[in-house]
């Protein structure tokens, strides 16, 4: 097996040392920046001694290097700053997404590609049309570490263990997401039957802006931390066949009545990619907001 990264910044390379910890494929990581890549490939793989993990890892910057990739990771552009949108990056960010897009097209043409890069729906959009490639195999990360943020916010509000909770939050990578409590439970007992709906509210919020917090402190960049995490589950997913059901960024083709769109929603995950779409029964009240929440994703589809 063997799963490329492209940006070997901060989401990049922290997805290369999870996914070498995991120590289920070979890694070959990628940047623009001479050097960088090499030496961070290096510095994982003299790490493997110390801890066991056995799979070979490469820092490149050629793409002759990303050959025969069972899936490439892109996470190439900038990040935001504080005061900025996601929106803000996507003039800087689409032209690099084609151009890796182009290069993965040209070395690695069976790929499954997972993209990362924000603005997130727009950026899976447009690696969808522009590589032409089955839907199964474009789609991106998001919902995975929104529903993380939201259920780790649970877990800390009612002091519970983490493990118990399964969080449910669906549409846009941005500040339309759609959290679903009524789909969130600890230990299968839905969160509206646990908490007031003043403090699922309240920790709605902070999931929505949980990444503009974090960019509030960092002050330099964005997550890394969680995000890489989100990428290696659904890395691991793929190339384990698990089925494993997760929110990721998918073209919608009248799915929750939506069309020529990506979207968060729940999607099957296994060797072929993003293998099934799951449409979950929404009250009109969720449904709006999932059509919202559409409408602001298209707006950044339409200055494509
Ligand atoms: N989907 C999601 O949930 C998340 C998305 N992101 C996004 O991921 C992206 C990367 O974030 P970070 O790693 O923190 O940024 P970073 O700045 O640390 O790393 C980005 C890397 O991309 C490289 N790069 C730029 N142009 C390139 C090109 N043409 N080819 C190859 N490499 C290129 C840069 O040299 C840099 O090393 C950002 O757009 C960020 O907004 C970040 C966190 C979560
Ligand atoms: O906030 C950002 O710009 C990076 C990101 O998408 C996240 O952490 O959710």
């Amino acid at each position: 097996m063997k799963v490329s990264v492209i940006g070997s910044g901060n989401v990049g390379a922290t997805a290369v040392q999870r996914l070498a910890e995991l120590d289920i494929a070979d890694v070959v990581m990628l940047d623009i920046v001479e050097g960088l890549p090499q030496g961070k490939a290096l510095d994982i793989a003299q790490a493997a001694p110390i801890m066991g993990f056995n799979v070979d890892i490469t820092g490149s910057n050629d793409y002759a290097d990303i050959c025969d990739s069972d899936i490439v990771v892109i996470t190439a552009g900038i990040a935001r700053k504080p005061g900025m949108d996601r929106n803000d990056l996507l003039a800087t960010n689409i032209s690099i997404t084609l151009d890796v897009c182009d290069n993965i097209m040209r070395h690695s043409p069976e790929a499954i590609i997972m993209t990362v890069t924000n603005p997130l729906d727009v950026i899976t959009y447009a690696s969808i049309k522009h590589t032409q490639f089955d839907r199964g195999r474009v789609f991106g990360m998001s919902g995975l570490l929104d529903s993380g943020r939201f259920a780790s916010l649970i877990a800390k509000e009612i002091n519970c263990s983490v493990r118990d909770i399964n969080a449910m939050v669906l549409g846009g990578h941005g500040d339309s997401m759609v959290p679903l409590p009524e789909y969130t439970t600890v230990s299968g007992i839905p969160l509206p039957e646990l908490m007031e709906k003043e403090t699922i509210d309240r920790i709605i919020r902070r999931t929505v802006n949980a990444g503009a917090e974090i960019v509030g402190h960092l002050k330099t960049g964005s997550a890394f931390y969680a995000p890489s995490a989100a990428i290696v589950s659904m890395t691991e997913a793929i190339l384990k066949d698990t089925k494993k059901i997760v929110p990721a960024s998918v073209y919608l083709n009248g799915e929750y009545g939506l069309k020529d769109i990506c979207l968060g929603v729940p999607v099957k995950f296994g060797k072929r990619g993003a293998e099934e779409i799951i449409e979950l029964k929404l009250t009109e009240e969720q449904m709006i907001a999932l059509h919202n929440s559409a409408e602001s994703v298209r707006m950044g589809i339409s200055r494509i």
